[in-house]
């Protein structure tokens, strides 16, 4: 297992070892005792798991506040995705700074996003797949959105076409204004 810092304090890539023979390979996604091992404790609720059918498909950027924020480990289950993390910790050094990193199918990676940080994604291919763990479960009253495309934010999105978003997400406001429910150092 391979685990790389961002410039994000906290947000982690993480890439499980994959054993390859002739049958294809075989990994292990998620061990708790190993992730306790290096220093990553979480513990996880609820899996989620969406399809998204068009390329340009953008979810986020979302967050759930406490008590019922989640840390979530994000993978690509088939095609490709952009991860985003945008730190909205009150009175981080860098909240408002976001981090992207592109998770496969091919390569394995994971993207740790912890609670105090909204998560969104595009998609970069058809049909792709994204599954991720969550340490806590679902709480809609809790949910809260910033805009994808917010200017303040400035997410480097990587493909330049109007993407397929859901309505609450097209209409989600950005950084201006936005009164975080989580304080610097927030845990779920
Ligand atoms: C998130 C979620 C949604 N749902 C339902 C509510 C709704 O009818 C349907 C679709 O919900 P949404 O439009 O919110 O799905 P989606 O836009 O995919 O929301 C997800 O986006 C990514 C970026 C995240 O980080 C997740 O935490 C989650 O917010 O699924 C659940 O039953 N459980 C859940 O945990």
């Amino acid at each position: 297992m391979d685990i790389e810092k961002t410039a994000l304090d906290g947000v982690v890539i993480i890439t499980p070892k994959r054993f390859g023979d002739h049958r294809g390979f075989f990994s292990e996604s998620w061990n708790k005792s190993a992730m306790d091992a290096a220093g990553l404790s979480y513990d996880f609720v609820q899996d989620n798991h969406s399809l998204s059918m068009t390329p340009g498909t953008v979810r986020g950027l979302h967050f759930q506040a406490p008590p019922r924020a989640q840390d979530k480990l994000v993978r690509c289950g088939r095609g490709a995705l952009f991860d985003v993390a945008v730190d909205i910790r009150k009175g981080s050094a860098t909240y408002g700074q976001w981090v992207g990193v592109e998770l496969t199918a091919e390569n394995g990676k994971q993207l740790l996003v912890p609670a105090g940080f909204a998560h969104g994604f595009m998609t970069l291919v058809p049909e792709t797949e994204i599954i991720y763990k969550c340490t806590d479960t679902y709480a809609p009253e809790t949910e809260g959105a910033l805009l994808w495309n917010d200017a303040e934010i400035g997410i480097n999105w990587p493909l330049d076409i109007a993407p397929v978003l859901s309505d609450k997400d097209a209409a989600a406001p950005g950084l201006a204004g936005f009164d975080s429910p989580f304080a610097c150092g927030a845990t779920a």
